[in-house]
C-alpha cells in the first residue's frame, strides 16, 4: 500500500537548479500512491517534532483518489489540522464545495481523527468568512496541495482576474476572490483563495495534474514566465521548490 514512491524526475524541459521538481509516474494508480505517500512523509516528519501539522488542500476533479489514499496513511490524524487552499463561495454541505471533496475522500478511514477548518459556513457573510480563515491561517503549515487548470491557474487565482494585482501583492493569507469573466472559475465566480503570501507559511507544496494539456501548460507557463498569465507560477516563488506529480 504506502509503499516507497521512488519518483523519476525526468522532464527534458527542466532547466538545472528549477524551482520545481518533477515527478512522472506511469498511470493513474502509481500516480494517486505517490502523491500519498509523500504528502504523508511531510506530515509524518511535521509531527515528529511539532505538536501538530496542517494540511492544506485544494478542490477540483483531480485530487480525490489521492485524498483517499492519504486517509489511509498511518499517522497521528488526531494530531492533524485540515484546511483549504480555496473554496467556492458555497456552504461545506454543497456537493460542488471544496469542503465536501474533502470530507467524503480525506475525513474518513484513519483520517477521519483529524480537525477540518471549512471556510465557509452557516450564517457567516464573505468578510466574516475570510476573517475567519485569516485568524486561523498565520502558522507553519506542513503542505499545501494544489492543483491546476488548462488556463494555468491554480488555487483561485485566475489569469486575467480583475483584482489580480491587489490579490498577488496581498499580505494576508486568504482573500475574497471575484473571478467573473474568468471562464477556468466556471459558475463559481465568488471565492476565498490563498494568497502567495499564505502559501509561503507551506514548507511543502505539490502539484497534483494529469494529463498531456496540464503537462503541456505546465511546460509554457514555465517557458513563458509570466505569473499573471499563469498563475501556476506563484506556487514556485519562495525558497521551497515545487513538487509536481504528473501520469499521463
Ligand atoms: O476549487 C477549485 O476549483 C480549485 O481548488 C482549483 O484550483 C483546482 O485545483 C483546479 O481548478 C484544477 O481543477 P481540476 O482538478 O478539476 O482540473
Amino acid at each position: 500500500m504506502l509503499d516507497d514512491p521512488t519518483p523519476v524526475p525526468h522532464d527534458p524541459a527542466q532547466p538545472a537548479a528549477a524551482p520545481y521538481r518533477w515527478h512522472e509516474h506511469r498511470n493513474a494508480d502509481a500516480w494517486t500512491w505517490a502523491s500519498a505517500v509523500a504528502i504523508a512523509a511531510e506530515l509524518r516528519r511535521d509531527l515528529a517534532r511539532r505538536p501538530r501539522a496542517r494540511l492544506l488542500l485544494s478542490g477540483g476533479t483531480t485530487p480525490a483518489p489521492v485524498y483517499r489514499a492519504l486517509a489511509r496513511a498511518p499517522l497521528d490524524w488526531a494530531r492533524v489540522d485540515v484546511a483549504l487552499v480555496d473554496e467556492r463561495w458555497l456552504q461545506p454541505s454543497d456537493p460542488d464545495s471544496n469542503a465536501w471533496l474533502v470530507r467524503s475522500n480525506l475525513l474518513r478511514d484513519n483520517a477521519a481523527m483529524s480537525r477540518f477548518e471549512s471556510l465557509t459556513r452557516p450564517g457567516h457573510g464573505m468578510e466574516e468568512a475570510v476573517a475567519f480563515a485569516n485568524a486561523h491561517a498565520r502558522q507553519h503549515a506542513s503542505a499545501a496541495v494544489l492543483g491546476m487548470g488548462e488556463d494555468g491557474h491554480t488555487a483561485s487565482l485566475f489569469p486575467g482576474m480583475a483584482a489580480l494585482d491587489r490579490v498577488l501583492a496581498s499580505r494576508q493569507p486568504y482573500v475574497a476572490i471575484d473571478a467573473g469573466g474568468s471562464p477556468g472559475a466556471r459558475q463559481w465566480s465568488k471565492r476565498i483563495s490563498l494568497t502567495p503570501a499564505g502559501l509561503a507559511f507551506a514548507q511543502s507544496r505539490f502539484l497534483l495534474i494529469q494529463g498531456k494539456a496540464k503537462r503541456d501548460v505546465f511546460r509554457q507557463a514555465m517557458a513563458d514566465g509570466d505569473a499573471k498569465r499563469w498563475p501556476v507560477l506563484l506556487a514556485m516563488q519562495g525558497e521551497v521548490p515545487l513538487d509536481v506529480h504528473w501520469c499521463p
